[in-house]
Parts: structure tokens; C-alpha cells; sequence
């Protein structure tokens, strides 16, 4: 039998790796861990939490602006440095943190890109490292346009840690980044413009609830752009011009990229190894190994069609470190999967769309709950927030929309009474507390809900 360095590497340290690290490390495995950036990756240091961190203070005044005349005097208003200051004290010290309890646990650290040399055998830090089984999370960046004046925009990393807020800023793309970035500096005094290739935004996601935030964002005088194919970005005296195809011109002063995101697979020298994968990712079988055998991806490095978030990495790592630590065998099954897009207010989603369901209308019932005017007395004076829910043939919720401030909350709630197929009898063992949307929204949802 080979002897290698380690049970298990790990290539990359965000979340598809280090609960897998963890996990096999507790359970005796000598595990390294090989990083070439900050320990922890994009989710903590540069995406989810900072940006929520953000966030926080938008969402404040997009609620405070609900209470306007109803209890509220007075503006409220963002001191971006301030707000940046807060960001790096809460978020810089994060990964020190993480990479001191990773140390602890011990679990090997090396600060490198690593490299395939072998199928078991990797190269980082001017070291030659081995392991039995490799595990590749090395998740994804942005897209960048290979367009004329590409050197002149900025992407989410940059926009995160932006030290002062430029008067006018462009977004080339209305997906998630672009929409969620949008509204928080639009909220800060920033004068926005978003410009879209295709028809509409956030492809996936309710279309009525997109059409409502692109409503507002318009009442906010955010300027929206779609069947618009941005051609260049030039420098024009201290200012910045984007072009489109179509003629459109727009004068700005910070341009963000936020036009998807691409596998790193690049520096791994996969090639040399066989390991097969494609424009979106790393190709895995349904154990998550790839075509080579020892050789499994975890995380936003996979090609996969569920939604590359930092839920999803955590699942597949939770999943490998089961696998390589012998308690399954079985492959891995998704369920229903929560995603929400942090505009102001929310828009999430999980399971059974409702376009899914409309297509099928033998299987399904979509039923849409107009909670925020049900229940205005509990949903801080927001009228047009709402549910859409989707129940199968037997009355089991099997999807739902929100679109509301408290969405993300609400959405999880639901995911819970869709992935344990909770019936109304199971929801009566409950003492929720109240008053709370959650209550509200299970009181409206009870009579449609499989009842025993
Ligand atoms: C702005 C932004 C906001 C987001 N907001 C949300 C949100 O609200 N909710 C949500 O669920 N998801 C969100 N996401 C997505 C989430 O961050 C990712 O899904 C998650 O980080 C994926 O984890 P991962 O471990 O697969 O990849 P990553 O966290 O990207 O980790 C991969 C790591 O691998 C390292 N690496 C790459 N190549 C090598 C190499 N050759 N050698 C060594 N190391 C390497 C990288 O440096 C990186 O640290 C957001 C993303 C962005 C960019
Ligand atoms: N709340 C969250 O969960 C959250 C937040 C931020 C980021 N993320 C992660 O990041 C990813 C989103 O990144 P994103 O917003 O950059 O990508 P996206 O795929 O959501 O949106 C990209 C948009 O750019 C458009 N586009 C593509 N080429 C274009 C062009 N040439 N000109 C104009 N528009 C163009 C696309 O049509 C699309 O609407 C998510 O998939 C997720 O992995 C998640």
C-alpha cells in the first residue's frame, strides 16, 4: 500500500471544504488544507458577509422610509466610511479566526496554488504534497467582459472594500451581484445606472416579484437597461464612458462587472491529471468524485445546475466528509434548495417554481398570499409583500416565492415544511411565537396545507 502524506487534501478553504476538513480531521484523518488567498474564501471575506454587513444599514432606512408619516420624522442618511470602517473591523479579523481554529483542530494549513502533479499529488509553496483522496474546492470569480476598456472596471471584491462612493455608478449585468450592490449605494446617495443583455433580471426567480423591484428601483431612480450589449468602457478626463451596441452612452464614475461568475480551474493543471470539466465547472458523478477515482470537487467549482451558493458548498461538504469517513455510501441527494436575492425588499425562493407548476396544472396548486396587507399590523407597514406557494396533488407544500423584507426568515421557515413534509397536524405540535410574519404567514397558508 502507498504511503501518501495525508488521508485527505483539501485544494481551496471556503465552505466546500472546511466543514469536510473539520468533520474528517475530529474523525482521525490527517488532513491538509492548501489555500493561495485569505483562509476561508469568498463567502467570508470577500461576498455574503460583508456584503449583508452593508447591508444592514440600507435596510435600515428602506424600512425607516416605510414608517415615513406614519410615526418617523426625518431622514436618515449613510456615512459610507463609517459603514466601511464597521466592514473591516467586523470582517478582517474573520479569517484569522477560522484559520486559528482550523490550526487547532489539527488540521495542516499550507499558504499556496496548488497544482496537480500526479492524480494524488499536488504542488504548492515550492512543496511537493500527497494525500489518498483530494478534494478540489476551489470555487469561482468573476466574469470579466473581454471588451476594449476591460482594465477599467471593477468587480464585487472591489465594489466590497470601496473606501469612498463615487456620485454615478454603472452595472453591466441585472443578476444577483449587480441588483443587490445597486440598491444598497442607491440607498447611500449614489446615482445608479444598470445595463442588462437580456430581456429581464435575476432569471430564476419569480418574474412578477423581479418586476416589482425593478419597479421600485425605478421609483428610486436606479436607471434600467435591458437588450443592451455593453461594447466598451473609456476613460473620458476624470470620468468614465460606457457604450452599448445599440449607441446608448452612459457617463458614470465607477463601472462593476456583474456579469456572472467562472469556475477557477485553471492553475490546478487538471489536464495533466484527466480530470474533466467544462465552462461552468468541474464534471462529478452523483458521489461528487470526479472521472478520476480519489479525485472529488465540492462547492461553486462544480458544473452543476442547483445554485452555486455558500448552503449548497456547505451541503456537499457535509456530504464528503459522510462519504470519505465511511458512514455512506449512498449518492448525494439535494433538497430543495433556499435562495434569496438581498434587494430592498427581498425576493427568495426554494423548490417548485411557479412556472414550473403552472406547466403542469394536473400536479399543482399555486396559491398566492397577499400577507403584507393581511397582516399590515405585523409586517412594519410593507403592503405589497407576498407570497407564492406551490402544493403537489397530496396538499405538501413543494415551493414558494416571497417577496417581502423578511423574506429570508420566511423562506427558511418554509423550506423546513417543505424538506420534512410538515403537515398542518405536525405544525400544531408547534408553540410559535407571535406576533411574527412566520405565524402569520402558517395561519394563511393552514387551509390549503395537507391537513393530517
Ligand atoms: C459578492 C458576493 C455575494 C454573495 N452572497 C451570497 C449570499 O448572500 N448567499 C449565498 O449563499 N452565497 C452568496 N455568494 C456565493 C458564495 O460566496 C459562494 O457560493 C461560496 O463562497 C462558495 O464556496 P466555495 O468554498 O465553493 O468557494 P470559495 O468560497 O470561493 O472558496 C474557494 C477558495 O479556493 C481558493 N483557491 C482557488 N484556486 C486555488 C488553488 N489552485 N490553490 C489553492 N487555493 C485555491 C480561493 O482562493 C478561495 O479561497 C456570494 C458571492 C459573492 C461574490
Ligand atoms: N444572494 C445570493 O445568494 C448571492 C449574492 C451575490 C452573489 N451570489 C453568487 O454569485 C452569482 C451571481 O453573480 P452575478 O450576479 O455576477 O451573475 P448572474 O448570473 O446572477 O447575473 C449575470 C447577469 O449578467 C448578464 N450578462 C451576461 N453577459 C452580459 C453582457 N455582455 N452585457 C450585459 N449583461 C450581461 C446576464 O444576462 C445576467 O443577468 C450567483 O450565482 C451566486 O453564485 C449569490
Amino acid at each position: 500500500m502507498t504511503n501518501y502524506d495525508y488521508d485527505v487534501m483539501f485544494i481551496g478553504s471556503g465552505h466546500a471544504n472546511w466543514h469536510a476538513a473539520l468533520a474528517l480531521r475530529k474523525a482521525g484523518k490527517k488532513v491538509v488544507l492548501i489555500e493561495k488567498d485569505l483562509i476561508a474564501g469568498t463567502c467570508t471575506n470577500y461576498g455574503c458577509n460583508a456584503k449583508i454587513l452593508l447591508d444592514g444599514a440600507a435596510d435600515v432606512l428602506h424600512q425607516a422610509a416605510a414608517y415615513q408619516g406614519k410615526g418617523i420624522a426625518g431622514d436618515l442618511k449613510i456615512d459610507w466610511s463609517d459603514l466601511m470602517k464597521y466592514k473591516h473591523q467586523t470582517i478582517n479579523p474573520l479569517h484569522l479566526l477560522l484559520e486559528k481554529q482550523f490550526k487547532a483542530a489539527g488540521i495542516e494549513i499550507i499558504d499556496g496554488t496548488a497544482a496537480f502533479v500526479d492524480q494524488h499529488t499536488v504542488e504548492a509553496a515550492g512543496k511537493t504534497i500527497s494525500a489518498q483522496d483530494i478534494i478540489i474546492g476551489t470555487g469561482q470569480r468573476p466574469s470579466i467582459l473581454p471588451i476594449p476598456g476591460k482594465e477599467l472596471m471593477h468587480d464585487s471584491r472591489d465594489f466590497l472594500d470601496l473606501p469612498e462612493l463615487p456620485a454615478h455608478m454603472t452595472f453591466i449585468g441585472a443578476g444577483i451581484i449587480s441588483l443587490e450592490f445597486a440598491m444598497l449605494v442607491q440607498a447611500a446617495g449614489t446615482q445608479v445606472t444598470i445595463i442588462e443583455f437580456a430581456e429581464t433580471a435575476l432569471r430564476g426567480f419569480e418574474k412578477k416579484y423581479v418586476e416589482q423591484i425593478l419597479q421600485q428601483m425605478r421609483d428610486l431612480g436606479i436607471e434600467l437597461h435591458f437588450k443592451e450589449a455593453v461594447q466598451s468602457v473609456e476613460q473620458q478626463d476624470s470620468r468614465l464612458l460606457v457604450k452599448t451596441a445599440s449607441g446608448l452612452a452612459v457617463t458614470t464614475d465607477y463601472v462593476v462587472a456583474g456579469t456572472g461568475r467562472i469556475p477557477n480551474v485553471e492553475e490546478l493543471n487538471l489536464d495533466k491529471v484527466g480530470v474533466k470539466f467544462d465552462k461552468t465547472g468541474i464534471l462529478v458523478d452523483d458521489h461528487l468524485q470526479t472521472n478520476v477515482e480519489h479525485i472529488y470537487a465540492s462547492g461553486d467549482v462544480i458544473a452543476k445546475r442547483i445554485p452555486k451558493l455558500t448552503p449548497t458548498a456547505t451541503f456537499e461538504s457535509n456530504y464528503l466528509a459522510a462519504l470519505l469517513a465511511g458512514q455512506t455510501t449512498a449518492p448525494i441527494k439535494y433538497p430543495a434548495v433556499a435562495s434569496v436575492v438581498f434587494t430592498l425588499p427581498r425576493i427568495a425562493q426554494v423548490g417548485v417554481t411557479s412556472e414550473q407548476a403552472a406547466a403542469h396544472p394536473d400536479d399543482y396548486q399555486i396559491v398566492t398570499l397577499p400577507y403584507g396587507t393581511v397582516l399590515r399590523f405585523q409586517t412594519k407597514n410593507e403592503p405589497a409583500a407576498e407570497a407564492t406557494l406551490v402544493f403537489d396533488q397530496d396538499h405538501y407544500l413543494v415551493g414558494a416565492s416571497v417577496y417581502g423584507d423578511e423574506a429570508p426568515e420566511l423562506i427558511n421557515f418554509l423550506t423546513m415544511v417543505i424538506s420534512q413534509k410538515l403537515t398542518q397536524a405536525k405544525l400544531n405540535q408547534a408553540v410559535f411565537a407571535f406576533p411574527s410574519q412566520t405565524i402569520g404567514l402558517l395561519s394563511m397558508l393552514s387551509p390549503y396545507l395537507k391537513q393530517f
